[in-house]
């Protein structure tokens, strides 16, 4: 029979202790052992209620109590007291400003647990037995060696490469034993913190081990290669439960066994920064769904087909991403109760301003640049098609190819995909037609008629063209662009356009269409897919939306697509520590507490009204002195007194956010942030003779009968459209059990074997992942009620109970295998284990029956 002490060890600890035995056995009994015990979490308070002080102790010392646990007790309030003191110095946990401080000691200390060395004791015996450090040279890389000889501030170490190098002793870490060199999950490791992570995650990515857990979470470096790992014959190794090892995978299927176990709506929430591999780790977590799920509809392929079409429509080459999601989706995938795949539903969460305004070295959606390059002669000659670089739209950014991408192939291939979705050819032609006629408006130049700087449409190739193509004659098209109609007492009077009133309305044009067409195709898709719209079963959904963005110059797109960052984050936050740490009270279960960068403040400085980011954009909306100077200058003077805002020079202002500091430039915010289409417009596509614009101005025009605060109205400015559009994606993942992907960016170059320090580091810190580590560390991440484990493990009892109360059964199973008191906690509706507790269970219940 196994020993309780076995019985209330992980198998990670046994092997941590026969590590130190190994290491005690050659060295004087009173010295600190060379392997600290598990550390206590940061803001434990003792429980005196159910279980006797928690003694999580995995030294075999510290059983037998003398000299040895007497130092090590002591060694461990120098460590805690080390830490609280530096808590104390610099932490207001609930700023996100916290985690901005990328560079230096206090980004340092977020990482810390097991961390700095300090004492003369603790420094002593990793001089004398030569154990591993961590210290970060001036360049900021992380190098390993051994303490060479200490002054106390500062410590000579021996490098690897034979030179010594000078470290101030609080910039000194601890490095884990080899042995634990690339173990699969952080939780494992025994000394937590920055450069132990780094190094762990380094060591898997060189091996091609691009997937690690952290506790609960699953990091995916991306590999910028083909690893084959994600092949068929490693969906049936995942399928039949024959590993273990970290993968998105593994992530899906418990995902798919929380579903079909307890009846409850999963999700699987993918963040990263842009180019981290978000999108494509979305698209295995679908491929090993539709294997589980899969069967004899045929839905699934189809599923896996649809990025296909959306990746043409909603991605991008941007500068950090030659293939960047431009819009956030969520893929709801529908199950049977049988656990098969019934339907599907894609939402999406964008908006449109990169189809008419282009960064530099960037591209605008990759659809435009396919069809131009790929479509047939015949199509090509119906939509009197040019190449890219005709297009003005296309043209501005000096950017029309992507290295290794061949456009015209994926045009075919995009074709291919319109015929699974059964969209017919007629309609394909409809479709074509409305992207050709968006390039061809980018061409409508202006010139001016009278002295009052008054414009008018160009009768050229590119009117006759678009007009063509959406269905109207070149005359009405050309009046629409030019003037407007306004209604007075006298009667109606129109209004001509200068020019920068006529390049935006026919840029308003422009985005509309191709926001339409995007909405339509994806109605297309979703009618298709959601045959299993009466599905008796439940869901997953994968999120994969567009990452954090921060370039030299960031506009109005890079405000939407990080205040989208913040909101995710903070779904994050709330799920793996807030609720987690609530549950805890709520069921009085004492001290589980992990400090981590709330990013609250940064939200509120985003939605709070009436002074609030949006807010304050919104307001000048419709004021004719408003412009994008007096914007910006009103921001300072409104919110310069917020943690998360920065005033800059000129029309920048700066946002802190949880991944670093960004500036925005408001140039073009207000500009953006409106996208109302003139009713000439609405009018004009309702009388074309296309199918697709007369549908395009119907649905607007419901909208225009939608009170003005609902999200369709026209009248709602872009970033309410998108606010709102982000909350019901949201509310949507509100209702599901959430499972979180990291995914991190090796390098800036998007390059495989290429890992930047600075780049991994600062998205670890922002990412909150070790801070989740901590939280399985120091918490009880096993939990059922008293109920589940007495029927459960009940069985287990040697005595007969007498009292049919499950608390009291519970609590017999526990003492009865000598359970130390530190492994769980009772709370009022639940019993709390901690990690690898009921394994140890279940080993008994299998050797029981
Ligand atoms: N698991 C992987 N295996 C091989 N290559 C990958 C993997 N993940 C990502 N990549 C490569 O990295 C590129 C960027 O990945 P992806 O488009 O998924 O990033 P993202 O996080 O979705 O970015 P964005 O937020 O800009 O949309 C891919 O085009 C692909 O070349």
């Amino acid at each position: 029979m196994l020993s309780p002490t076995t019985l209330a060890r992980s198998s990670l600890e046994e092997m941590l202790e026969s590590l130190r035995l190994r290491d005690n056995s050659d060295r004087p009994k009173d010295l600190p052992p060379a392997l600290p015990s598990r550390p206590p979490s940061r803001a434990r308070i003792r429980s005196g209620r159910w279980s006797a002080q928690p003694n999580f102790n995995t030294d075999s010392n510290s059983e037998s109590g003398g000299e040895g646990q007497r130092k090590e007790n002591e060694l461990r309030v120098k460590r805690n007291t080390f830490w609280n003191k530096k808590r104390r110095k610099d932490v207001n946990v609930n700023s996100p400003y916290n985690v901005v401080a990328v560079e230096g000691i206090e980004g340092e200390e977020r990482m810390e647990e097991t961390g700095v060395l300090e004492g003369s004791d603790n420094i002593g015996y990793f001089i004398e037995k030569k154990l591993r450090v961590w210290c970060r040279q001036s360049n900021g890389v992380w190098v390993s060696g051994t303490i060479h000889s200490t002054s106390g501030e500062e410590s000579f170490v021996s490098l690897a490469n034979g030179n010594v190098v000078k470290v101030s002793t609080c910039h000194l870490f601890p490095a884990n034993p080899e042995i634990l060199d690339g173990v699969d999950d952080l939780l494992h490791l025994s000394y937590l913190n920055e450069p132990t992570v780094f190094h762990n995650l380094k060591y898997r990515y060189s091996r091609d081990m691009i997937y690690s857990k952290a506790g609960p979470i699953l990091i995916a470096v991306n590999p910028f290669k083909d690893v084959q790992i994600n092949g068929k014959d490693i969906v049936t190794t995942y399928k039949q439960k024959a590993t273990d090892k970290p993968h998105v995978f593994a992530i899906a299927e418990n995902a798919y066994n929380e579903m079909m176990n307890d009846g409850v709506n999963q999700s699987l929430m993918i963040s990263g920064e842009s180019g981290a591999g978000k999108t494509e780790t979305a698209k295995f977590a679908v491929q090993y769904l539709a294997a589980l799920g899969g069967g004899n509809v045929g839905i699934e392929c189809q599923i896996l087909q649809t990025s296909c079409i959306l990746e043409a429509f909603g991605n991008s080459k941007t500068s950090m991403n030659d293939n960047s999601s431009r819009f956030g989706k969520l893929i709801e995938i529908h199950f049977t109760a049988a656990g098969k795949i019934c339907g599907s539903k894609i939402r999406t969460c964008k908006h449109q301003s990169r189809v008419v305004q282009l960064a530099a070295g960037e591209r605008s959606y990759h659809i435009f640049y396919q069809l131009c390059a790929g479509a047939p002669q015949a199509l090509r000659e119906r939509l009197n098609l040019k190449m890219a670089k005709e297009y003005n739209y296309l043209a501005q950014s000096d950017c029309l190819v992507i290295n290794g991408v061949d456009d015209a192939q994926r045009f075919l291939k995009f074709m291919e995909t319109l015929d699974i979705f059964q969209i017919s050819k007629g309609e394909q032609d409809q479709a074509f037609a409305m992207l050709a006629a968006v390039l061809w408006l980018g061409n409508i130049s202006f010139h001016a008629i009278d002295y009052e700087n008054h414009v008018e449409a160009s009768n050229d190739e590119a009117l006759i063209n678009a007009a063509r193509l959406i269905g109207c004659e070149s005359h009405e098209l050309k009046e629409a662009l030019s003037a407007r109609r306004i209604q007075t007492e006298e009667g109606n009077i129109v209004e001509k356009f200068t020019m920068s009133q006529a390049i935006d309305t026919r840029d308003a044009l422009a985005k509309f269409i191709y926001a339409s067409l995007f909405d339509w195709l994806v109605e297309q898709i979703n009618n298709l897919l959601e045959v299993g719209k009466q599905h008796t079963g439940w869901s997953i959904s994968i999120l994969d939306i567009y990452g954090f963005e921060s370039f030299k110059k960031n506009s109005f797109e890079q405000f939407c697509i990080n205040y989208a960052n913040e909101r995710l984050q903070q779904h994050f936050n709330r799920h793996v520590f807030k609720l987690e740490q609530e549950e805890y009270e709520l069921d009085g279960i004492d001290g589980v507490k992990v400090d981590f960068a709330d990013n609250q403040e940064c939200l509120d400085l985003f939605e709070k009204k009436p002074i609030g980011l949006l807010s304050l954009l919104d307001e000048d909306l419709h004021s004719p002195a408003a412009n994008d100077a007096t914007l910006a200058n009103k921001l300072k003077q409104n919110l310069n007194g917020m943690a998360c805002f920065k005033g800059d020079k000129g029309r920048v202002f700066g946002v802190r956010h949880f991944a670093g500091e960004v500036l925005y430039d408001t140039n073009d915010f207000l500009k953006k942030n409106q996208d109302s289409l003139n009713p000439e417009l609405i009018e004009l596509l309702s009388s074309c003779n296309g199918q697709l614009p007369q549908l395009f101005a119907i649905k607007m025009l419901n909208q225009t009968l939608e009170p003005a605060t609902s999200l369709d109205s026209p009248n709602q400015s872009v970033s309410a459209k998108f606010k709102g559009k982000l909350f019901k994606l949201m509310q949507q993942l509100e209702k599901t059990k959430p499972h979180f992907i990291c995914c991190i960016k090796p390098n800036r170059k998007q390059l495989p074997g290429m890992y930047e320090e600075d780049l991994v580091s600062q998205q670890l810190r922002c990412s909150g992942v070790l801070e989740a580590v901590r939280m399985s560390r120091s918490g009880y991440p096993t939990r059922m009620t008293h109920q589940e484990f007495a029927d459960r493990y009940g069985f287990l009892l040697l005595e007969t109970n007498e009292s049919p109360d499950p608390l009291s059964i519970s609590v017999a199973v526990l003492k009865q295998f000598n359970i130390l008191p530190g492994m769980y906690q009772i709370g009022y509706t639940k019993l709390y284990l901690r990690i690898g507790l009921e394994m140890n269970f279940t080993y008994y219940g299998k050797k029981s029956l």
